[in-house]
């Protein structure tokens, strides 16, 4: 498994080593004493969710103010570009992101730590979106920023056709100067 770092310090993502032979192909998908030496965190997870979403969905940005969870995220099938924002005040990358094609071909995934508001967008016909969480959903303590929000400025790297499709929670997502961030 191959760690390579982001422009963000404690966003990594994780390259595996893909073994193919005449059957198909096997990789480790979690292992978790590479995860917590490349992350430098003893994580547990919690929860494993499973999403499938058409071309142009946009879902973002989430997270949690109590209860933050951290994600570790991939594509099974389809790509999306996947967006981690930094939304801790104190942090030197606060408001700053790290925006990563990740794809069924690529087998990348990306490390979400907590703190981090998180998006994406599918630029495949459809894309299956896997994750695990190191928090339970907490719906009461949910937070949703506009995905195009004009401070955070992310480049969602879409292709002139396609506009993104948002759930009506994400339409209302708020201002990043007016959002509840963490410490
Ligand atoms: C996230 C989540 C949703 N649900 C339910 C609530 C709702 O009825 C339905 C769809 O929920 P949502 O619209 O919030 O799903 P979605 O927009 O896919 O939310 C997810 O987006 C990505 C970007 C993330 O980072 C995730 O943490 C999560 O916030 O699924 C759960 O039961 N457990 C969960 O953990």
């Amino acid at each position: 498994m191959n760690v390579l770092p982001t422009a963000i310090p404690d966003v990594v993502i994780f390259e595996p080593k893909v073994f193919g032979d005449a059957r198909g192909f096997f990789f480790e998908s979690f292992n978790a004493k590479v995860f917590s030496e490349a992350t430098r965190t003893s994580a547990e997870f919690v929860q494993d969710n499973h999403s499938r979403s058409t071309r142009g969905v946009l879902r973002g940005l989430h997270y949690q103010i109590v209860q933050p969870q951290g994600k570790l995220v991939r594509v099974v099938s389809g790509e999306v570009l996947d967006v981690a924002v930094d939304l801790r005040r104190s942090s030197s990358t606060f408001g700053r992101s790290v925006a990563v094609r990740l794809s069924g071909d690529n087998k990348r995934q990306l490390w979400v730590p907590p703190g981090f508001g998180h998006g994406f967008v599918v630029l495949s016909e459809s894309a299956d979106f896997l994750y695990k969480t190191t928090d339970f959903y907490a719906p009461a303590h949910e937070r949703c920023i506009a995905w195009n929000d004009p401070d955070l400025a992310i480049d969602w790297q879409l292709p002139a056709d396609l506009s993104p499709s948002l759930s009506a929670k994400d339409a209302a997502g708020v201002r990043f100067k007016d959002a509840e961030v963490y410490a």
